[in-house]
Parts: C-alpha cells; sequence; structure tokens
C-alpha cells in the first residue's frame, strides 16, 4: 500500500517537472524556431573576448559558442558553460586547437590582438595585430570559408583589407562575408548625441561611415533622428568626441587598455544582427566597413543591409552637410593610405 502511493506521488512530481517538447519549443529552443548557428570568438579571453562571449552565450540566436585564444580559454569557457541558456559552450587553446575551433562556424569574430595605451594611434598597433589576423585568417579560409568574419581587432582600417587579401590568395573571398566592426562608434554617436539633444536614447539613430580612427570616424549628425536642429558648435564638438571616443577610453583606463565593456557590447550588438540577417530576418540593417563602391575607396563604413549571404546591399551615404562633406574628403587620404597598407602587408609577408 505505501510502495504503491509512492510511486503515485513520484509519477504526479516527474509529470510536473519535465517539460514537455511542445513546451520546449514554446520557449524558442527547438531547431525548427531558430536554426543552428556557430559563433567563435577568436581572443576570447581577453578584455573584449571575456564579456562578448558572455554577451554571445545570452543570445539564443547562437547554438554553439566556440571560444578561442592562445592563453586562459579553458577557464573562459568552464565558467560561461555554466550559464542556463541555448548554447553549448567549447573553449580551445593554442594553435593546435584552432581548426577545432572554427569548423562548421558561421560567425567568426575576432578580438585577438594587442590594444592602445595612452600616447598611442590605432596604427601603432599594426606591427604586432596585422601577423595576428594574417594567421587567422589563413586558418579561416581553411576551416570555415564560408563564415561572415567580424573583424574587432585594430587598425581596422588596414586589418580588414589585409584579411581580403589572405582570403583572395586563398582563393576563399567573399567581399559579402567581410566586415569590419565599427558598430562601437554608431554606439557612441548615439550616447553623445541623446545626452545634448536631450532625447530618450532608445529612439535614437546616428549613422557613423568612413572608417575606424580618429578623422576617418564620420557620424552624420544631419541625419540624426529624432531632429534635434543643434547648434554648428555643438555639433562640431559632438563629431570631435565620437571621433575621440577611444582615445578618451583609453586615458581614462591610464594604461589598462582601451574600451573593452562597451567594445564588447557593440560586437554583440553586430553579430545579432548578422546573425538576423543569415536567418533571413528582413530590414536588418548596420554601419560596417566593407568592400565599397560608394566612394572611389575600396573598402569603407556606411550602412550595409544583411542578408542571408552576409552584405546584401552597401547602402549609399544620403545627403550630406557641407561640414559632413569636407570631413569626407578630409578623411579620405588617411583611409586610402591605411587600406594600402594593409594590402601591402598581405602581399608581402
Ligand atoms: N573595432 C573596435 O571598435 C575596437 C574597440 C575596442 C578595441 N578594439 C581592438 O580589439 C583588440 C583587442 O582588445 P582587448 O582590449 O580585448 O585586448 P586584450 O589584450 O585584453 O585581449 C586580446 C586577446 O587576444 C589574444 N590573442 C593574442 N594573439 C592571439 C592569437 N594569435 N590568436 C588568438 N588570440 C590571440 C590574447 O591572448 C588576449 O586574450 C585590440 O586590437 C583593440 O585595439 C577594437
Ligand atoms: O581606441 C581604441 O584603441 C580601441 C577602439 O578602437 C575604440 O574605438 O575604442
Amino acid at each position: 500500500m505505501k510502495a504503491a502511493m509512492l510511486r503515485s506521488v513520484l509519477r504526479r512530481s516527474c509529470s510536473t517537472t519535465v517539460p514537455s517538447a511542445s513546451h520546449v519549443m514554446r520557449r524558442g529552443f527547438s531547431s525548427e524556431s531558430s536554426p543552428e548557428r556557430k559563433v567563435a570568438v577568436l581572443g576570447a579571453a581577453g578584455g573584449i573576448g571575456q564579456p562578448l562571449a558572455l554577451l554571445m552565450k545570452l543570445n539564443p540566436l547562437v547554438s554553439k559558442l566556440s571560444l578561442y585564444d592562445i592563453a586562459g580559454t579553458p577557464g573562459v569557457a568552464a565558467d560561461i558553460s555554466h550559464i542556463n541558456t541555448r548554447s553549448e559552450v567549447a573553449g580551445f587553446m593554442g594553435e593546435d586547437q584552432l581548426g577545432q575551433a572554427l569548423e562548421g562556424s558561421d560567425i567568426v569574430i575576432i578580438p585577438a590582438g594587442v590594444p592602445r595605451k595612452p600616447g598611442m594611434t590605432r596604427d601603432d598597433l599594426f606591427n604586432i595585430n596585422a601577423g595576428i589576423v594574417k594567421s587567422l585568417c589563413t586558418a579561416i579560409s581553411k576551416y570555415c570559408p564560408n563564415a561572415l568574419v567580424n573583424m574587432i581587432s585594430n587598425p581596422v582600417n588596414s586589418t580588414v583589407p589585409i584579411a581580403a587579401e589572405i582570403f583572395k590568395k586563398a582563393g576563399t573571398y567573399n567581399e559579402k562575408k567581410l566586415f569590419g566592426v565599427t558598430t562601437l562608434d554608431v554606439v557612441r554617436a548615439k550616447t553623445f548625441y541623446a545626452g545634448k539633444a536631450k532625447v530618450n536614447v532608445a529612439g535614437v539613430n546616428v549613422p557613423v561611415v568612413g572608417g575606424h580612427a580618429g578623422i576617418t570616424i564620420l557620424p552624420l549628425f544631419s541625419q540624426a533622428t529624432p531632429t534635434a536642429n543643434l547648434p554648428d558648435e555643438e555639433i562640431k564638438a559632438l563629431t570631435k568626441r565620437t571621433q575621440d571616443g577611444g582615445t578618451e577610453v583609453v586615458e581614462a583606463k591610464a594604461g589598462k587598455g582601451s574600451a573593452t565593456l562597451s567594445m564588447a557590447y557593440a560586437g554583440a550588438i553586430f553579430a545579432d544582427a548578422c546573425l538576423k540577417g543569415l536567418n533571413g530576418v528582413p530590414d536588418v540593417v548596420e554601419c560596417s566597413f566593407v568592400q565599397s563602391t560608394i566612394t572611389e575607396l575600396p573598402f569603407f563604413a556606411s550602412k550595409v543591409r544583411l542578408g542571408k549571404n552576409g552584405v546584401e546591399e552597401v547602402l549609399g551615404l544620403g545627403p550630406l552637410s557641407d561640414y559632413e562633406q569636407q570631413g569626407l574628403e578630409a578623411l579620405k587620404p588617411e583611409l586610402k593610405s591605411s587600406i594600402e597598407k594593409g594590402i601591402k602587408f598581405a602581399n608581402q609577408s
């Protein structure tokens, strides 16, 4: 009698605690509601890599999260893997494991490389980071040639052209799949504009075009929404603050690196947009530094429509104010030379 009662209680408790298949599907964890997507983060144990890995673990569009670094990844992966969200997490350390880390990736995010210290320009990072990007891109062309590549490592104005050349040499280049991540410039422009215009930052949009260093960062506040009719002096100050946003953080960190948390946020926003595009969500538009014909420069950041194959359309600049037109002309020589420096490096070494 006692044993029968116990069996009945157990049956009842099981039926209330084990979720049914339909319950799991309603919560959005089934492969039918969202396709399997593998995202790899290269440089995952670093200042950007760790919070970016955390944010990608929180993204329900990711089914596999692959964390690679030359050191420290087992700890980061073990830690993140305990979070009860959809993706399976795996950590990989050292070049021997790079292939495994990359195989099957839909998106590869690259924040591997050294950051600035006060007094340095992003170009001062070229000598170290160019070699890192080159070796990682060589591996990408071998192990996941169809992946979208989100390049964060600086100087972005040169590392993206390096990646393109490495992929061309390997015969795997697809201009629709290579992105320089300039989302942090947009994030900053939105924040600074909302503060000056005294509007809710959640509803603000500001395109940022050009490149990702100093004057090559060109926020188009004339196209900012909601409109605020700020005086010219305020627009100039906002432009300068956006262009110097990275330096503001480098100086505040006083030798302990550059933006990591805001960059992880920006990187996660951009990767999420890429995932939505891959999954066929319509009208996904973000600014990014991509191969482009909207100016005479071969790479340029502008609004890009994302789709199932990566870049679906590179959108034009739209109407510019005189001040922005001058900024556009002024940035071209520096951006051109940074692009050429990257191309030359990739073809020399
Ligand atoms: N695009 C942007 O808007 C933006 C914003 C902020 C920082 N950055 C850049 O991102 C890069 C990383 O910044 P951080 O603050 O995370 O630096 P960090 O030094 O904290 O981390 C870099 C990580 O890269 C790893 N690494 C080095 N060589 C590697 C290799 N060959 N393969 C894999 N991993 C490797 C390191 O071990 C380290 O964990 C820098 O170049 C920085 O300038 C870009
Ligand atoms: O400024 C840097 O060196 C890092 C990054 O490019 C940034 O904009 O914060």
